[in-house]
Formats: C-alpha cells, sequence, structure tokens
C-alpha cells in the first residue's frame, strides 16, 4: 500500500470521526434500540436493535406484520414502555433518562397519541369541544374566564381543521366512529405536542372512513406542521405518506419514498415509488423475502463490491461446503 494511499484512509477516518452524532438534526431517533419482554422466564425480543430517525414535519407510516415490534416501539415513544437498552430521542429529551414527573411532562406536552380504540381516546361524558380542552386544562391552563376563553377558542379551531366543527358540542356517543377518531385527533393536537402518534388509528373504521381520518392526519401536519408517526395496517394508507418504513423481527428492514415527478412534455404529476433497504449502525442489511425467494438464496450469497455498487448474487460455489 503506497503511502499516499494511508494518508488518504488517515483523512477519511479523521472525517468521520468528525462527523456529527447519529440523528443529531432528527426530531426522533432511535439508536439500537432493544426492548426485551420476559414473562414466566421466556424472553421474547420485540425490538432487536432498530434504528430509526425521523426529521422534523414527517407525515410517515410504520408497517409490518403482527408481533413485529410496531406496538412495542410506539409505546417507547409515547413514553409509556421503557427500552432495555440503545438510545432514544424524542424532540431533544433522552426517553431513557426521564424520571416520573419528566415523563408524565412529556406525554402532556411533547408527544399525542390517538389509539385504535376510538372509546379509548375520548371521555364518553364530556362534548367534543371539552374532550379538547381537557388536556390544556390539566396541562395546568388558568382556571379564569380569559383562559377558559382560549381553550374554547383552540379547541374550535382544530376541530375546523379536522372538519368536526359541527360536533363541537356533541358527546362521543352522538357521533360516528370516524367523527370520534378526528375529534381524538384535536385533542391529541390540544398542548400542540411536537410529534402525533397513532397505533392503527383506522383499524375499526371502513375503509371510506379510514381515508377521512387520513385526510385528517394530512390536514393537521400541513396546516400545523405537527410531525406525525402512523402505524397501520391498511396498505391504502400507508401508501399515501411520502414515507412508509417496514419492520421485521424489531428492525426496521426497508422502507418505500415516494415523491410527485412532473412530466417534462406534458406536465403531467404522477407519484413515483422507490424501494429502499435499510443498512442498520452495525452495517446489517434485511433483504426482502420476496427477492431472496426469487433468487433462492439463502444461508450463503456472493458478495462483490463494484465501483458504484455491491453486487449480490446466490452462492456460486459448487465445490463449496
Ligand atoms: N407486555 C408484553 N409482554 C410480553 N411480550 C410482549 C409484550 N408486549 C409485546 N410482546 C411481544 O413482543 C413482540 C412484539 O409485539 P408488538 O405488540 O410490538 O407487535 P406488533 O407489530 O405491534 O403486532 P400487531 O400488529 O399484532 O399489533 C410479540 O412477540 C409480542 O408477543
Amino acid at each position: 500500500m503506497s503511502d499516499t494511499s494511508l494518508e488518504e484512509l488517515e483523512r477519511r477516518a479523521t472525517e468521520r470521526g468528525q462527523r456529527p452524532a447519529y440523528g443529531h438534526d432528527a426530531l426522533i431517533t432511535c439508536d439500537r434500540l432493544v426492548r426485551v419482554f420476559t414473562t414466566d422466564g421466556v424472553e421474547v425480543q420485540a425490538l432487536q436493535g432498530l434504528d430509526l430517525l425521523v426529521t422534523k414535519g414527517e407525515l410517515m407510516a410504520l408497517v409490518g406484520a403482527s408481533g413485529s415490534g410496531k406496538s412495542t416501539l410506539m409505546n417507547i415513544l409515547a413514553g409509556l414502555d421503557e427500552p432495555t437498552a440503545g438510545a432514544a430521542r424524542v424532540a431533544g429529551r433522552d426517553l431513557l433518562a426521564m424520571g416520573a414527573k419528566e415523563r408524565l411532562a412529556y406525554r402532556r406536552e411533547v408527544v399525542g397519541f390517538v389509539w385504535q380504540q376510538t372509546a379509548r381516546n375520548l371521555m364518553p361524558f364530556l362534548t367534543a369541544s371539552q374532550n379538547v380542552a381537557l388536556p390544556m386544562q390539566l396541562r395546568g391552563g388558568g382556571r379564569g374566564r380569559r383562559a377558559r376563553a382560549e381553550r374554547a377558542e383552540r379547541a374550535a379551531m382544530l376541530l375546523d381543521i379536522l372538519e368536526v366543527a359541527d360536533c363541537a358540542d356533541r358527546e362521543p356517543r352522538q357521533m360516528s366512529g370516524g367523527q370520534q377518531q378526528r375529534v381524538a385527533i384535536a385533542v391529541a393536537l390540544a398542548n400542540e405536542p411536537s410529534v402525533l402518534l397513532a397505533d392503527e388509528p383506522t383499524g375499526e373504521l371502513d375503509s371510506a372512513t379510514g381515508e377521512q381520518i387520513f385526510a385528517a392526519f394530512r390536514a393537521a401536519n400541513e396546516r400545523l406542521g405537527t410531525t406525525i408517526v402512523i402505524v397501520t395496517h391498511d396498505q391504502k394508507v400507508a401508501s399515501e405518506v411520502r414515507r412508509t418504513v417496514a419492520i421485521r423481527d424489531g428492525r426496521t428492514s426497508s422502507e418505500v419514498l415516494r415523491r410527485t415527478q412532473v412530466d417534462a412534455e406534458t406536465g403531467q404529476e404522477s407519484l413515483v415509488a422507490r424501494e429502499y433497504a435499510t443498512l442498520d449502525r452495525a452495517g446489517r442489511l434485511q433483504l426482502p423475502k420476496e427477492y431472496t425467494e426469487a433468487l433462492g438464496m439463502e444461508h450463503r450469497v456472493a458478495l462483490d463490491l463494484e465501483p458504484d455498487h455491491i453486487e449480490i448474487r446466490p452462492d456460486d460455489d459448487t465445490a463449496g461446503t
């Protein structure tokens, strides 16, 4: 090896050392997140070193088979559960270092959540408007007439953005499931959270209503700039966001990015989707099952480094072990 290449390697190593920390500019950073559950002496590794970065202002979906770890991740991000190892930061808060008091403030002010069970999201004997005002009150809003008027005004503004202004004076039982879920989004947005988390928010609804709920999330994202993470089984919902991240066996495995492309000649807009695999911090890559199965790849694959890409081919060592 010549001196020049040694110098070059040293230069690259120094450059790497000066690089900012992983996820330094992301709103949500999950770094090698691990969550192990132990029940009756049996260990389940729900998260096995999950990496995820979410940028401020994103509206993204998390998808994955049942048991892949989606709800476990959402509960950690919601401040309801703690990871076994790894690091997780949301809006500058270290989720592993929070005390009970900070955790409560985090849940009230930094994150908002919408659950699948419509009934779990709202207080049954309060009107939509009172439901939205409640988190603001609990946060320590004043008791005076002015504070009350301000809360009512924000509640009205949120219900209007989510297109359920007509439900303001109705109790949950007087609303449809879709209306309840849109009011639930307003409740989650009441304290201007940095992040809105939604776990299967359209799970109990038919697909037309599900689309309305999704439109409500998009309105919240566009009009209020809130970062939104939605866990969904609904392929339609997943395909309407710019970024869908798939979780497999407790790790992020692949993601699909969609962008609008304008045809230079006709000026017609079309949505272009591209699939990416996630290269985790340890250099691990999960290849989509359809790809490996199509080429009969298992156990071992042949790797070659090319100037601008890496080639992965089926094991071609016929004399191999
Ligand atoms: N409190 C718990 N105690 C023991 N095991 C748990 C607990 N919570 C989750 N698990 C296990 O961890 C794994 C991941 O579960 P999780 O609920 O995160 O999956 P999911 O992707 O949300 O699934 P689904 O789509 O069915 O909701 C599963 O094997 C599950 O059985």
